[in-house]
């Protein structure tokens, strides 16, 4: 049996006394697209920082494509990509002013063919010399997406990545990250609020409610014990209690 290519045992973060992340145990198989849903605040950005090793667990452990996060964080950083929610760029540089630096940082060999491969496969050729300073949100997150699959990494991590996308972007995105998945083997963990993204891309789900995983399974039984994407809903509904003023209780 392959290793997974998540796997998390009690993992929690804590910021003072409060508890962002308690006890995540979860597991994702390489080749899946891997949607974490959560209200706002649930803890989604906290796990993705442990995972990509930005942050340290309070406690608990997680390997990423079969390293420890905390006792080899540089071997995890070569086996990802991340795109955080607001892609950081230099503003005054071009796209590919951008991918050559974030190449160099990360040490890509033959850097200059593997830019005009990922701006080949995201279809932003005709971006490629212009200042990212001027980019819409969408057109930004495709440099991100290029700076993050540069060295072909097995793992991507998304962070909203539909937020701020208008409907022709998000379908750009998803037709994309199936194509990673599909065509470059990439398992992706991406999170998100929006249950029709979740419907329409991933083979798994995992909900997030104050920290706490509360539901993880395929997207095949969701769907055959849901039915449709409305049911979704109901079984975020069902799994994330509201409380009198609409928030997560
Ligand atoms: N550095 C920090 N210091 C203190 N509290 C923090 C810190 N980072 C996050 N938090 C808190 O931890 C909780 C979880 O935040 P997190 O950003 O992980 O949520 P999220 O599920 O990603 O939400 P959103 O969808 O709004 O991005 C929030 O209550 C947040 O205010």
């Amino acid at each position: 049996m392959t290793q997974p290519a998540i796997e998390t045992r009690g993992l929690s973060q804590r910021f003072g006394d409060f508890r962002a992340v308690e006890d995540l145990n979860l597991t994702v198989a390489e080749g899946e697209v891997f949607g974490f849903l959560g209200h706002n605040g649930a803890g989604k950005t906290t796990t993705i920082h442990m995972l990509t090793t930005l942050a340290r667990p309070a406690s608990g452990s997680a390997r990423v494509a079969g390293h420890d996060i905390v006792t080899d964080p540089l071997g995890v950083r070569r086996e990802i990509g991340y795109v955080p929610e607001n892609v950081r760029l230099y503003d005054t540089l071009t796209t590919r002013e951008n991918l050559t630096f974030f190449a160099r940082l990360s040490g890509v060999e033959d850097a200059s063919d593997r830019i005009a491969e990922v701006l080949d496969f995201l279809s932003i050729e005709e971006l490629a010399d212009r200042r990212v300073g001027t980019f819409s949100k969408g057109m930004r997150q495709r440099v991100g997406l290029a700076q993050a699959i540069l060295h072909r990494p097995g793992i991507l991590f998304l962070d909203e990545p539909s937020s701020g996308l208008d409907p022709m972007g998000m379908k750009m995105l998803r037709d994309l990250i199936g194509r990673l998945n599909r065509e470059w083997g990439m398992t992706i963990f991406m999170n998100t609020h929006l249950l029709s993204e979740i419907a329409k891309s991933c083979t798994s789900i995992g909900v997030l409610n104050h920290g706490r995983l509360v539901f993880h399974d395929s997207i095949d039984v969701v769907m055959k014990r849901y039915g449709d994407e409305e049911a979704l809903e109901e079984l975020y509904l069902s799994v994330v209690p509201v409380n009198a003023k609409g928030e997560a209780a």
